[in-house]
């Protein structure tokens, strides 16, 4: 399926596996954080060194313009998912010209918000936007590090769609972990680099 989305030259299969073997060399994971039986993914282990970080971002582009689309046409706004949606989301958006603003976990964000509650795999949560920064004109792509159960991306979706006419294009992450079944929970696609499987 994914080799019938190839564009530009771009054949995605392979192009996934050279990514995903280069990142997986050099990416730490933490058995048993935050808790017990999680085997967690730390992109801060990715942004700590600058070649590999360049090339994960370059590669986000790659599938962003093969899988969704062109920025600006196939979407015009970037939404990141505290926290480390903060770190790729920001970047992308520069880098296309495009807006970017913040889903926080609840409490964080000033001035009226839309909240929305979840869970995850460890725990539970809730999230909130800022009212009146999307609005009918926004076709919104939503960047985070990871989909496991689906359950922020879910919520994620959930709020966009509440702000006065917004819609959601799709989801970008650097990795899932397809045995949580994230996807089941997800109303749009997701879009991930690197499948932990
Ligand atoms: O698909 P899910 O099961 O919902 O899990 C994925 C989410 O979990 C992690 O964030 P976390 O909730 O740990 O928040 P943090 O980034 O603020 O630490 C990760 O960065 C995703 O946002
Ligand atoms: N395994 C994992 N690594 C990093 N973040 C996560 N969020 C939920 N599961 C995770």
């Amino acid at each position: 399926m994914v080799e019938e989305q190839s564009a530009g030259g771009t054949d995605l299969t392979e192009f996934k596996q050279q990514i995903s073997k280069e990142v997986m060399a050099q990416t730490k994971f933490f058995k048993d954080f935050p808790k017990k039986g999680i085997n967690f993914m730390d992109l801060f282990s990715i942004t700590t060194k600058p070649a590999l970080f360049r090339k994960v971002i370059d590669a986000l582009k790659t599938l962003i313009e093969v899988e969704v689309g062109r920025p600006g046409e196939a979407f015009n706004y970037l939404v990141g998912l505290e926290a480390r949606g903060f770190v790729l989301g920001p970047i992308l958006a520069m880098e296309y010209g495009l807006p970017f603003t913040a889903i926080r976990k609840k409490g964080k964000l000033p001035g009226d918000t839309i909240v929305e509650e979840y869970k995850l795999e460890y725990g539970s949560d809730a999230c909130e936007i800022q009212k009146e920064v999307l609005d009918q004109s926004s076709r919104v792509l939503i960047l985070d590090d990871l989909l496991a159960t689906g359950g922020t991306l879910c919520a994620a979706m959930n709020l966009i769609q509440k702000c006065d006419g917004a819609q959601v294009v799709a989801s970008v992450v650097v990795f899932d972990i397809p045995a949580l079944k994230g996807r089941d929970k997800l109303t749009k696609a997701c879009h991930a680099l690197i499948s932990l499987d």
